[in-house]
């Protein structure tokens, strides 16, 4: 039997004793060296004699759970599946970056050179200063060299230990070095007059003036005195410490996590490195596998322990999990700075620019500097942390985005009241409210009904626009840019909208409507931003917050609004924004553009940045001609219901096609076009409401299922002729 033989029979008899354990109840995991010597001994047994039925299951048979053999994937399949570094780092990739660094670099040696050349003449005076110092120097160094006066000490020593042999052989030593050094500086001193002397005659005054000075100069450097340099730093670099492993081992080792504790007492690491600790942005980055059983989360509860471990601030030190690996893989990223105090590279739209609601614009950094971007369109996002963390700075942030696109038309709400949103809202907002008073509270809920009314417009728009010019049955840039169809994106941002959802009078209105505009706005081009400090099922009902694609969490306090915030489970997934300290203003985690998680430090764009940027903002809006209704200081008519006009709204629901329909078909039509006005109406009630117009309902019979079914209506012709009648009055009047 050869070796391939053998091996084909182990495993035939390995997956037959399989087989025969499964058939018994209980089965058991048993120790495989013992299974395989067990095995073997069964090989060298005769083989049963065949009993034509089949073998009794053997008790002594077992589980075996690690097959025999089996092998992996290939050398193929493990290239296949291997994750290659990128060749050329991904901020070379990025000329955003690339210029970032290019700007910083040269910023930093031209704030060097500007420095020194602005001083150079008190370096100048300085050096001139210190020159005799530096000749006297000069002429000593130069005297006890020729003298060679640093052997004197060994021949004193000599001398005390009356070694008449040594001192004669180091004076004689000496004599014949001080000879030599005192013809070259004999030398050097006439060469140097000569050349002095050839200088004063022949050289012009420039020359002159320019070896005097050198000569000084020189002088004055050798005479310089070390605790008081001429010249001093131009800049103070931040001295970062170097990311080594032991730092890494010795930190995790600080967090009283056992299973780590326990592997480093036995001699192990507690941490295998996946990767070499490299330079990763600002910072360092070390990735590796934490010990069995424990997980990333485990160490981002630590983060103060670990940044103490680390010897680093707080706001240096970011675990984080990898998202397609296991739950063990650390990366840990190191600043060098901590990321609330860093120097952030300026925001590209502060001092100039437009937007395409449609296209992705930054709006905050990572740890490592780099852009974050968002696309505000087709999202729906909450925005929550506890008080004070910047969660107002970020709302007005993302709205002033918004205003520099000039076909978004802006609504903003600002139930705390202290006038945070008024730059945006007071410039360019269409609709602006601030405070929780009953005056905002109704200028709130009618435009809410508004943009419901606006919503289902949309979607029958979208419907029925043609497939090629609305492929996807959403707003496009194209589309929105279409003055006549009416789709330009709808931003509403609401900061602190528990006002809102917990109101007593019209919480469950604002809640449907909301629900309906995080649900359907985004195709429709309604985006709808929310913020509040408290989020929990009260301020933020669970219909809106499972529903928003996009998520902004500052600093909360516990899992509960965690999880309200940055969807269910994040907590558990690691996923944290309990471990921002207090000082992580504008610091949040981001969730959208289909990416996961991100640590985001907001751009800080202060009152009066926000100011500039809604001015130019409104500019664009001026020049486009569309800047409208609050901006313009027009106000929403007092109330739709008051000021509703039936005929139209008949007009508008019933197609010229149709001669003749029944009441209660047009009142539903009425309900679904404005629901506050004519949701409750009945079908006698159309006869009443049209009598002042003299307009009368007529018997109407349809065949229904071959019957002959007779309902009261109107007719069309009549409604048309009322109308002209009435709006030809008007005119003449
Ligand atoms: N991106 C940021 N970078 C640095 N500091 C910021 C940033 N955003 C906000 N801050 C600071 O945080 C402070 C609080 O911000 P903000 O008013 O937005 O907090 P808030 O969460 O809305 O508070 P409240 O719940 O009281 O309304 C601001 O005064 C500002 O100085």
């Amino acid at each position: 039997m050869n070796h391939d033989d053998d091996r084909e029979l182990f495993n035939r008899l390995e997956a037959d004793m399989a087989d025969d354990a499964a058939r018994q109840e209980g089965a058991e995991v048993v120790d495989l060296g013992k299974a395989r010597s067990a095995r073997g001994a069964a090989d060298e047994s005769p083989a049963p004699e065949p009993t034509g039925r089949p073998a009794e299951p053997d008790p002594s048979a077992r589980a075996l759970v690690d097959g025999p053999d089996v092998k992996g994937p290939g050398y193929l399949g493990r290239l296949m599946g291997a994750k290659r570094r990128a060749i050329v780092p991904d901020w070379l990739k990025s000329t955003n970056e690339l210029k970032t660094a290019a700007t910083w670099v040269a910023g930093h040696y031209g704030h060097m050179t500007g420095y020194h050349v602005l001083r150079t003449p008190v370096y100048a005076a300085r050096l001139a200063f210190q020159a005799p110092r530096g000749a006297a120097k000069f002429l000593g160094g130069t005297m006890r060299w020729a003298s060679d006066a640093e052997g004197d000490p060994v021949r004193r020593a000599m001398v005390t230990k009356e070694d008449a042999a040594t001192y004669l052989k180091l004076s004689r030593q000496r004599d014949g070095r001080v000879r030599l050094r005192t013809l070259v500086v004999t030398l050097a001193t006439f060469m140097g007059l000569g050349a002095a002397l050839a200088l004063y005659v022949l050289a012009p005054a420039w020359l002159m003036a320019v070896s005097v000075s050198a000569v000084v100069l020189a002088l004055g450097w050798a005479g310089d005195a070390a605790d008081a340099p001429v010249i001093n730093r131009a800049v103070e670099l931040p001295k970062a410490q170097k990311l080594t492993s032991d730092i890494v081992l010795r930190a995790l080792g600080a967090l009283g996590i056992p299973a780590i504790n326990q592997a480093q007492s036995k001699g192990r690491e507690g941490f295998t490195f996946t990767a070499p600790i490299t330079r990763d942005g600002p910072g360092w980055r070390a990735e590796g596998d934490l010990p069995y059983g424990v997980t990333v989360t485990d160490v981002i509860e630590r983060r103060d322990k670990l940044a103490s471990g680390l010897r680093r601030p707080l706001g240096c030190v970011w675990p984080e999990a990898v998202p397609d690996e296991h739950t063990g893989r650390l990366v840990l990223w190191v600043g060098d700075q901590d990321m609330s105090k860093a120097k952030k590279p300026a925001w590209p739209l502060a001092k100039s620019g437009t937007v395409d609601l449609f296209k992705p614009v930054p709006f905050g950094t990572d740890q490592r500097g780099r852009w974050i971007n968002v696309t505000l369109m087709y999202i729906a996002g909450i925005i929550g942390a506890i008080p004070r963390m910047g969660k107002t700075f970020l709302l007005r942030l993302l709205l002033l985005i918004a205003a520099l696109d000039p076909r978004a038309e802006l609504h903003t709400y600002d139930m705390k009241g202290t006038g945070d949103l008024d730059p945006v809202g007071d410039r360019v907002s269409h609709r602006h409210a601030a405070g929780d008073d009953d005056e905002a509270i109704e200028y709130a809920i009618r435009d809410f009904r508004e943009l419901r009314n606006e919503l289902r417009r949309r979607t029958k728009m979208i419907r029925s626009l043609p497939r090629d010019i609305c492929p996807e049955s959403k707003v496009t840039s194209e589309l929105a840019s279409k003055k006549e169809l009416g789709l330009h994106p709808i931003v509403v941002g609401v900061d602190e909208c528990q006002v809102l959802f917990e109101h007593p009078k019209y919480k469950d209105e604002f809640e449907e409507i909301a629900t309906d505009l995080v649900k359907r706005g985004p195709a429709t081009g309604i985006v709808l931003l929310l913020a509040t400090q408290r989020p929990d099922a009260k301020a933020l009902p669970t219909g809106i917050s499972a529903n928003a694609s996009a998520r902004w969490c500052l600093k909360v306090m516990g899992q509960l609004e965690n999880d309200m915030v940055l969807g269910t489970s994040a907590y558990k997934r690691g996923v944290r924004a309990t471990m921002f300290s207090w000082g992580d203003k504008g610091i949040h985690y981001f969730v959208g553009e289909g990416a996961d998680a991100r640590i985001v430090g907001s751009v800080y764009v202060d009152g009066v940045g926000a100011d500039s940027i809604a001015l130019r903002a409104r500019k664009a809006r001026e020049d486009a001609g569309l800047l409208s209704g609050h901006a313009l200081g027009e106000e929403p008519e007092a109330d739709a219901a008051a000021s509703y006009d039936l005929l139209r709204d008949l007009l508008g629901v019933v197609p010229v096609e149709e001669a003749k329909v029944w009441n209660e078909t047009v009142v539903a039509r009425l309900a679904e076009l404005r629901p506050e006005v004519y949701g409750e109406w009945a079908a006698e009630q159309l006869t009443a409401a049209l009598k002042p117009y003299g307009i009368t309902t007529v018997q109407i019979g349809r065949r229904i299922k071959d019957k002959v079914v007779n309902r009261r209506g109107i007719e069309r012709a009549h409604l048309t002729a009322a109308v002209a009648e009435r709006d030809g009055n008007r005119d003449a009047g």
